[in-house]
């Protein structure tokens, strides 16, 4: 049946309502959303090499699924991609493999032959992108000769330089600083038989006979997205010549300089750390430290943090959860469906899990471990994280203005002011809003990348997720708060300018943390519309002429993660409700949820929902540093519900 402009299809009632009640069946005991936040592929070997240099295994049952895990996502061509749907890279094969053998899979094993020949022939650990040889290092198989160098001298040189590390993105800089301990001590595990029976399973017998000078430049062409620049090569060359002459007193002292910035930042999230590489990494470091250590307890105990069981096995997570995020869309999502009455109890539950994770306060010294302040922040998964994100701020403090009105909001209005304080405090030059700091080096630093495999890891700069996302907070606060208020005022417009800045020739916005246009897209125009924007404003009339340009036959809208890879659209093969959901809260924000674009939409979204309320399980849609992906569990249970009710007001 088509629809006509204007016409009204009716109300999605009772496909709302079965969403509501999937969303409401599905929240944890503590009001989140508690779910699989996997997709990578280099987690759980990192995991397996630090228990390994530590001289510990895995509880059988984590082992045996940790296993089943990892034979499920081997790729038909015996490689790992650097995610579950990705092609195979040598980084990800080679670390899966010796994962396998650490968990005691025998080198016989079909599955392990398999990738034996898709690696070997591709050059093996000597090819893997930069990670994987680190990581093999520690292990003993691969020397640290053969590494790019990661000098802990670095964190001695002045502040001011440019390319201080601490002017980092804080993923980046809480990666190499373990990175940087463990190779200025050239740490390595205690040779045993396994170890000498894998590397010899890996360099296919030639270990001795490997030129490690050659082998720092090699990658192989699967592993490179961000190919190796002249300044890195030659910055790479200052620091091979320093390794050379390297004085043991300023090893020292640098070492221990990197050991006390780890501490803080094991202290300051509750041994969890801001991800669950530098996690691993540091407990590692702490090993090397002191092996039966406090600080080895304390990281042990927060390891389950990071594990989530799935019926494909034991996955490692990308965070120790998503769950103030997903918690503060569902509750956007359920407030737009206007069944607040019915699902009372449903937001009371979210209410307190967002009271109970807003950080309350600084971390200790934040300039000596070169922390922004914190007070008044949202994590993107809980308080104990410790690590506050512009845009999570922003939706959980517009959730919070959500459930104001129905008398739920908890956060007392000290802590909502907290909050608007600190997404002022983030706001860059450029009128935008980075990830979780200021920008703090310049953009020119990206071409100092050493990852081979990701893109944008050097500085935090201005994302339009998160300038949108502050900008429609401090709107939605500047309502709440009719307190005439200038520096708000000023960044909401300064926000919008970027907003408008960062829009394409074709009238999109490229998402950098979900897949992709459409994810941009969404973030784009509710960024402008919160400033003020007019439904005839040309930003948003050029942002809904291209979602319509992309809309499929069958009304829905599809992209894949090689969208954010190649910066263009790219089509999946069927439509996905995650997407068409961006695309209908896109319209319905720039005024066109009646438009027949919109209807279509809507109709084939509701024709998808299957008869217990959920949406079928569909490709991957979350992302970072334009080529990972990562799962993000509730996306299919929130925005298609939230899609559906701002589509289908009357
Ligand atoms: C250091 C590298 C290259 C890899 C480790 C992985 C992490 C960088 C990323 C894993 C989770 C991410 C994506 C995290 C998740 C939430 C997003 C967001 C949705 C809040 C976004 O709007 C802002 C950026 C995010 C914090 C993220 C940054 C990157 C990860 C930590």
């Amino acid at each position: 049946m088509s629809v006509t402009a204007g016409e009204r299809l009716p109300k999605s009632v009772s496909v709302i309502q079965r969403g509501l009640d999937v969303l409401a069946a599905t929240q944890d005991a503590e009001g989140s959303w508690y779910g699989d936040y996997g997709g990578p592929q280099f987690l759980i070997p990192i995991y397996v090499t630090g228990l390994h240099v530590m001289g510990r295994t895995p509880e059988p049952a984590q082992r045996e699924g940790l296993i089943a895990y990892l034979r499920n996502h081997q790729n038909a061509d015996g490689g790992w991609g650097l995610d579950v749907e990705a092609p195979s890279q040598v980084f990800t094969s080679v670390l899966n493999y010796v994962a396998l053998r650490l968990l005691g899979v025998g080198e016989d094993d079909a599955g392990l032959r398999k990738a034996r020949q898709w690696f070997l022939p591709r050059g093996g650990p000597l090819s893997s992108g930069a990670w994987g040889k680190i990581i093999l290092a520690l292990l003993g198989l691969y020397e640290y000769g053969g590494l790019q160098p990661i000098p802990p001298e670095l964190w001695l040189l002045p502040e001011s330089l440019p390319f201080h590390p601490s002017r980092l993105w804080c993923h980046c800089r809480m990666v190499y600083l373990p990175m940087s301990w463990l190779y200025g001590r050239k740490a390595r595990a205690p040779e045993t038989p396994l170890l000498a029976a894998i590397r010899h399973e890996i360099f296919d017998g030639t270990y001795a006979q490997v030129d490690w000078a050659a082998a720092r430049e090699r990658v192989s062409p699967t592993d490179v997205f961000t190919p190796r620049t002249f300044w890195l090569k030659a910055a790479n060359q200052v620091m091979y010549g320093y390794e050379r002459l390297a004085g043991a007193r300023l090893r020292a002292r640098s070492l221990d300089f990197a050991l006390e910035q780890i501490r803080a930042e094991d202290e300051a999230t509750h041994y969890i750390c801001i991800g669950p590489i530098n996690k691993v990494l540091n407990m590692v470091v702490w090993h090397f430290v002191n092996p039966e250590g406090p600080e080895v307890r304390a990281h042990l105990e927060r390891l389950p943090d990071y594990f989530y069981e799935g019926a494909d096995g034991v996955r490692m997570n990308g965070y120790n959860s998503s769950e103030l995020w997903d918690t503060s869309f569902a509750v956007q999502a359920v407030a737009a469906t206007g069944e607040t009455e019915r699902h009372r109890p449903m937001l009371e539950e979210a209410a307190r899990f967002i009271e109970a994770n807003q950080v309350l306060e600084d971390t200790p010294e934040p300039q000596r471990f070169f922390r922004h302040p914190s007070k008044g922040g949202w994590p993107f998964s809980t308080r104990d994280h410790g690590w506050p994100i512009s845009d999570c701020t922003a939706e959980g403090l517009k959730a919070s203005l959500v459930l104001e009105p129905l008398g739920l909001n908890r956060v007392p209005q000290a802590r909502l002011q907290d909050a608007v304080q600190f997404i002022l405090s983030m706001q860059n030059e450029d009128g935008g809003w980075a990830t979780y700091e200021l920008q703090r080096g310049p953009k020119l630093l990206e071409l100092l990348n050493p990852s081979d495999v990701f893109s944008t890891i050097m500085v935090d700069v201005s994302y339009v997720e998160c300038t949108s996302a502050c900008v429609q907070a401090l709107a939605a606060w500047r309502k709440h708060h009719p307190v005439p208020d200038a520096r708000v005022d000023q960044a909401i417009a300064r926000g919008a300018d970027f907003i408008r800045r960062a829009q394409r020739e074709d009238g999109s916005w490229i998402g950098s943390w979900g897949v992709c246009f459409t994810y941009g897209t969404w973030f784009g125009v509710n960024g402008l519309i919160a400033a003020g924007a007019l439904p005839e404003d040309m930003a948003l009339r050029r942002a809904t002429a291209f979602l319509r340009s992309y809309q499929r036959s069958d009304g829905a809208w599809s992209e894949v993660v090689e969208s954010c890879r190649q910066a263009r659209w790219v089509e999946g093969k069927q439509g996905h409700a995650v997407n068409t959901s961006w695309a209908l809260l896109t319209l319905a924000a720039a005024g066109e949820q009646s438009s027949d674009a919109a209807q279509r939409g809507v109709r084939w979204l509701r024709e998808r929902q299957q008869a217990d309320g959920r949406w079928p399980p569909e490709p991957i849609a979350g992302i970072f540093n334009r080529t990972c992906a990562i799962h993000y569990d509730a996306y299919l249970r929130i925005f298609p519900v939230w899609a559906l009710a701002v589509c289908d007001k009357r």
